[in-house]
């Protein structure tokens, strides 16, 4: 290759790259023109924006001075005030201690002058007046004395009040039976609509006639008041130191809850409608507040039994909610009746009472029954426990004593001081709550007597209906079979009124908790409350057989109630229906009745008699239980009513006697038993007695037999009858007899109406083939 070929190639080769390096840098130079251009561009912007934001800073510079200026004018006034204020406070406080300095000063010499007039007084009393000292010290020893005397005939006079009250409270009887026939009310009609005792079960045939068998009875138009005052006396007894139970008694919907709580209608609160419980809870604080020297404190407890359970209805849960706790009841080894546990609350005034009332009856056990919409199923007690202490006079004698030992000792001293021991000494003793805050140093008796705890137990028991009639099953069935069972403990009192030795209390919650108001001298109040129509009649019955049996009752003076029966009362049945009535009453009360026909045989021993009985014709009905006093008294009133007209040809069937009741034990302590009850069918309808309207009730064809029969009197239930009926097997063992031990029959001579010479049998039938 040439030579100069090869520099001008390699110049245009340096051309092309010098070319090259142009290009690029009038490119960069393009691009530095370009961002010089959007930097221009950009400081524009700031510089427009600085501008503003001074403008701005000026704007608000402006306003922040107006504003200082402002807030300046409108302190400085006030600001001002404030200082011209506090001078003129700092000159009158000057001006006060200025005062205080002068009344000080003043007082100082006030005092000085006091003291001066004291000494010249208290020489004089002591040189020139000393005299009339004595005379006055002799007059206020002498007034003391009266004072005594007054009080001393005040006590006597008090306690010959309380005897006699007592004593007027014995007279009526320590156990008084009230009766309370409440209106015909629009459930009556719809009861008897339902009824198949025909449209005449609503009329009214129990009346309020007389005092006969029943200390009082109320009447339909007897008001909430009325009633009251007749139970009024017991509190002024309750204060007196007895133990006191008033108790409601009757069939479901018979009235109980109304006379003992009062009307449960929203629309019905009125004070006139009130019970038997917030108008003694009244008393009892009225009674209280009459006696300012005694000293009262009232507690409240309120429990239920419900199915054989003892409920805390005062109870409350963590979060101070109430909710019924299960409790159990014990015998103290003094004999009372306690409730381990139970929740008692400090009541001052009735209405504290009835609050804490209202709540427990939210938690009440309630279920409608054919009878009555709102039953209550469990049986309810509120107990008031009223601890009385009384001043000690031998106690306030003592400290009088040394109170005016002391006046003596420190009447040189300085009597007027707030210091001085007078005063000290009377002010506490004025104050004295207990015997530890006396003020005695020696040995003296304590300020209070003993306390003294008394009890009102004021109790709504559940109704005493039959299933038939309430029209309850299930576990409402378990529910009724309970409350009859504890109904029928209360047969206790039956015990008490045979003066029998052992009272089994303890085999029911309920009696076992009421023990302590049943026995001894307390006082019992039964009201019985009683339907006033045809269709509840077998239970106004029942109701009047347990209220008579009840007034019976004779504990600690039995003159003094004798006496009080002979002027005291009845319940009479009457209206058309009453004729008929009254004659089978009087049957009832005197005896009478057709009996089935029998001969007797001679028997070996003279305990029992052998009879035979004819052929004849019975009305009977089974019932299934453990408990023989219960299924007796259901039976019964089932046969009650076939022969009052529930029947199919609505006839009457006269009464008869005996009532037999066959026995037929389950096996084993905890089998139910069968007791067949029946009534011998008067002579005019033994070939054809009308027929039952219930399946339950059948005619008996009993072909002639043989029974050893023992008698006994009193009022009979399971356990004196299980005792004769032991004897009757002993003696026919001891004579070798032949005899069946079961089934065996207890029989009934008597209404709960006849009072004295009753009969009662127990039979047992003859093995055949006996001679
Ligand atoms: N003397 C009376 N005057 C007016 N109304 C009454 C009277 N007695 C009861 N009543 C009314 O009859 C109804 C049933 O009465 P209550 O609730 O007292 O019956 P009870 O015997 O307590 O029934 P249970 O045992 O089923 O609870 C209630 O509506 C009540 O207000």
């Amino acid at each position: 290759m040439p030579h100069f070929l090869k520099r001008d190639q390699i110049f245009a080769h340096q051309v092309h790259l010098l070319e090259h390096k142009l290009r690029s840098k009038e490119e960069r130079i393009l691009e530095l023109e370009t961002e010089t251009a959007l930097l221009h561009l950009r400081l524009a912007e700031c510089m427009g924006k600085l501008r503003r934001d001074q403008e701005e800073d000026v704007i608000l510079a402006k306003r922040h001075c107006q504003h200082q200026g402002n807030v300046q004018k409108s302190t400085l006034v006030p600001l001002a005030k404030l200082l011209s204020h506090v001078q003129a406070l700092k000159k009158d406080l000057r001006n006060v201690f200025a005062a205080y300095v002068g009344l000080a000063t003043e007082l100082e010499n006030q005092s000085k002058q006091l003291s001066e007039w004291m000494g010249i007084i208290s020489r004089a009393v002591q040189s020139d007046q000393a005299g009339d000292t004595q005379r006055l010290q002799a007059q206020v020893a002498s007034l003391e004395h009266s004072l005594q005397e007054e009080k001393e005939r005040h006590r006597v006079e008090r306690m010959r009040r309380r005897e006699i009250h007592n004593t007027l409270i014995e007279l009526r009887g320590n156990i008084r039976v009230h009766c309370r026939v409440r209106p015909l009310l629009p459930f009556d009609h719809i009861q008897s609509s339902l009824s198949t005792n025909g449209p005449s079960s609503s009329e009214v045939v129990v009346q309020a006639v007389s005092d006969y068998l029943i200390n009082r009875v109320h009447g339909p138009e007897d008001a909430q008041d009325a009633v009251f005052e007749e139970v009024k006396p017991l509190l002024t007894s309750l204060l007196d130191g007895y133990n006191v139970c008033i108790m409601a008694y009757g069939q479901t919907g018979s009235g109980k809850t109304y006379s003992m709580i009062g009307s449960q209608d929203e629309d019905c609160t009125h004070p006139e409608q009130e019970g038997i419980i917030p108008k003694a809870a009244k008393e009892l604080f009225k009674l209280i507040s009459g006696k300012p020297a005694e000293r009262h404190t009232v507690e409240v407890s309120m429990v239920e039994v419900y199915n054989n359970e003892l409920m805390d209805l005062l109870a409350k849960d963590e979060d101070g909610a109430a909710v019924g706790v299960k409790r159990e009841v014990i015998t103290t080894s003094t004999g009372i009746s306690e409730v381990p546990c139970l929740t008692y609350e400090l009541v001052h005034s009735s209405a504290e009472v009835m609050q804490l009332l209202s709540a427990v009856l939210r938690l009440r056990a309630h279920s409608p029954t054919l009878v009555h919409r709102d039953s209550s199923r469990s049986h309810l007690v509120v107990t008031l426990t009223v601890t009385s202490r009384n001043p000690n006079p031998q106690a306030l004698t003592h400290r009088l004593q040394s109170v005016r030992q002391n006046v003596q000792r420190g009447s040189q001293k300085q009597w007027w001081s707030p210091r001085c021991p007078i005063a000290a000494s009377s002010r506490s003793s004025s104050s004295a709550s207990s015997p530890q805050s006396s003020p005695c140093h020696s040995p003296c008796p304590p300020s209070w007597q003993e306390p003294l705890r008394t009890k009102l137990q004021l109790v709504d028991l559940a109704g005493s209906e039959c299933a038939g009639t309430s029209g309850v099953s299930g576990a409402a069935l378990w529910e009724s079979s309970c409350i009859n069972r504890s109904l029928s403990a209360l047969s206790v009192l039956g015990a008490l009124a045979e003066q029998r030795p052992h009272v089994p209390y303890r085999n029911s919650k309920l009696t076992h908790l009421l023990q302590d108001s049943i026995v001894g001298d307390a006082k019992l109040l039964v009201m019985l409350c009683v339907s006033p129509t045809q269709h509840f009649l077998s239970e106004t019955l029942q109701s009047l057989g347990f209220g008579y049996r009840t007034r019976q009752i004779q504990r600690d003076t039995p003159h003094r109630r004798n006496a009080g029966l002979k002027r005291n009362s009845a319940v009479l049945l009457s209206q058309e229906t009453g004729e008929k009535m009254l004659r089978a009453m009087g049957k009832m009360v005197f005896g009478g009745f057709e009996n089935p026909k029998y001969t007797t045989q001679k028997s070996k021993g003279d305990d029992y008699e052998v009879r035979t009985y004819h052929t004849t014709q019975w009305v009977s009905t089974t019932v299934s239980g453990p408990e023989q006093d219960e299924a007796l008294s259901t039976g019964f009133r089932r046969l009650f009513k076939y022969i009052q007209g529930n029947n199919e040809k609505q006839v009457t069937v006269d009464m008869t006697s005996p009532v037999t009741c066959l026995v037929n034990p389950g096996e084993g302590p905890t089998c139910e038993s069968s007791f067949t009850v029946s009534f011998y069918l008067p002579e005019e309808h033994q070939a054809e007695p009308p027929k039952p309207s219930i399946p339950e009730i059948f005619f008996e064809n009993r072909k002639e037999f043989t029974v050893f029969v023992r008698t006994f009197g009193g009022f009979a239930n399971s356990q004196n009858t299980s005792e004769e009926l032991l004897k009757l097997i002993e003696s026919l063992k001891r004579d070798g007899m032949r005899f069946k031990e079961a089934p065996y029959y207890r029989v009934g001579y008597d209404s709960p109406f006849k009072l004295v010479n009753r009969r009662n049998e127990v039979w047992l039938i003859q093995e055949e083939g006996q001679e």
